[in-house]
């Protein structure tokens, strides 16, 4: 006999997180559990405000009308809503034992302020060092002082950096000009540096600083191609739709000698845990960019290890279905 369960979750933000010049105060979303006979499936569908076209009540209608065909005994298409389609296929992944347990709990640690906590934070990293720093929020110039300074404390650094498109041509040059050119090579890719992509790929030619592909994968036009200085794509699963379709991202970038790094759309302790495993199966080789949890003032059903946030357990949340 097959059962359905679905909940809404809301966890307070730490102050301070602001996504596409919006404060975001707490995170919603959905979590959803399949059972069949003895066994069970669990997935979350937290489309992100901001990013996700669809809204939190958009997925939920959609999970709804799906979860009652499935529990009937259908087998209808998953919902063509990314976050719906992620969240479902996670369940009934688990439920199929598809999605192996042995998880990257490796997070590239990010740093969107104080350089000073990042570099303590590394100082404890075993391994491969690498960490992400989100630029084009403060002047460009500072940005370049930040990375110069990490990349001269920590000398075996690799940096990921994250402009979300925020720089003209000039500013991403000034930027460029403040890195010393030492250090270029150890800057893994900068994400989306210009507002558009020609702007971008005119900076990595020009620069010689790898970029990669984040909010371009979901463009329209956007083609898995290799191209000169482009060096990796992110990949967030809540914003791509099924597992299905992040494996054939994956399996698209690896074809081409591009790195594909899993990445957080901000999702709770479950979803963030979820993801580490899909990172350890797809992406074995690649740190995955999941150090979002700190955001959040409590965890969700499932720990991530080591984190000393509460974890609320589903008595703590509503029943939908
Ligand atoms: O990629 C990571 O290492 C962490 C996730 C991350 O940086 C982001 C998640 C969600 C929205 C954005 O603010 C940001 C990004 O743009 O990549
Ligand atoms: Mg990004």
């Amino acid at each position: 006999m097959r059962c359905v369960q679905l909940y809404r979750w809301q966890i307070p933000m730490d102050a301070g997180v602001v996504l596409r010049e919006r404060r975001l105060k707490t995170r919603d979303g959905l979590v959803v559990r399949l059972t069949e006979g003895e066994r069970e499936g669990w997935g979350e569908i937290s489309p992100l405000p901001g990013f996700s076209l669809e809204t939190l009540e958009m997925a939920q209608h959609a999970a709804i009308d799906w979860l009652q065909a499935w529990r009937q005994g259908s087998a209808l298409p998953l919902p063509a809503l990314p976050s719906v389609a992620f969240g479902l296929s996670c369940a009934l992944a688990e439920l199929a034992d598809e999605l192996p347990q042995a998880a990257d709990y490796r997070a590239a640690p990010l740093c969107t302020g104080d350089p000073d906590d990042l570099v303590l934070r590394l100082a404890d990293m075993p391994g491969e060092k690498v960490a992400k720093v989100k630029v084009g929020l403060y002047e460009a110039v500072r940005d370049g002082m930040v990375v110069n300074l990490l990349l001269e404390a920590i000398p075996d650094l690799h940096l990921r950096l994250d402009a979300n498109r925020a720089w003209t041509p000039l500013k991403a040059q000034q930027f460029a000009r403040y890195v010393n050119p030492d250090y270029r090579s150890r800057i893994a890719f900068l994400e989306e540096p210009c507002k558009t992509r020609d702007d971008s790929r005119a900076f990595a030619r020009e620069t010689g600083i790898a970029i990669a592909w984040d909010e371009s994968l979901r463009d329209a036009d956007f083609a898995f191609v290799a191209e000169p200085g482009v060096k990796a794509v992110v990949i967030k699963p809540t914003l791509t739709g099924s597992l299905e379709k992040v494996k054939a991202q994956v399996a698209a970038a690896h074809q081409l000698g591009l790195t594909a790094v899993i990445s957080s759309s901000i999702e709770s302790s479950l979803g963030l845990t979820q993801l580490a495993r899909i990172a350890a199966w797809l992406t074995p080789d690649t740190i995955p960019g999941l150090d979002t949890l700190n955001l959040m003032q409590a965890q969700l059903l499932r720990c991530w290890p080591g984190s000393e946030l509460p974890c609320l357990d589903s008595t703590m949340l509503e029943p939908l279905l």
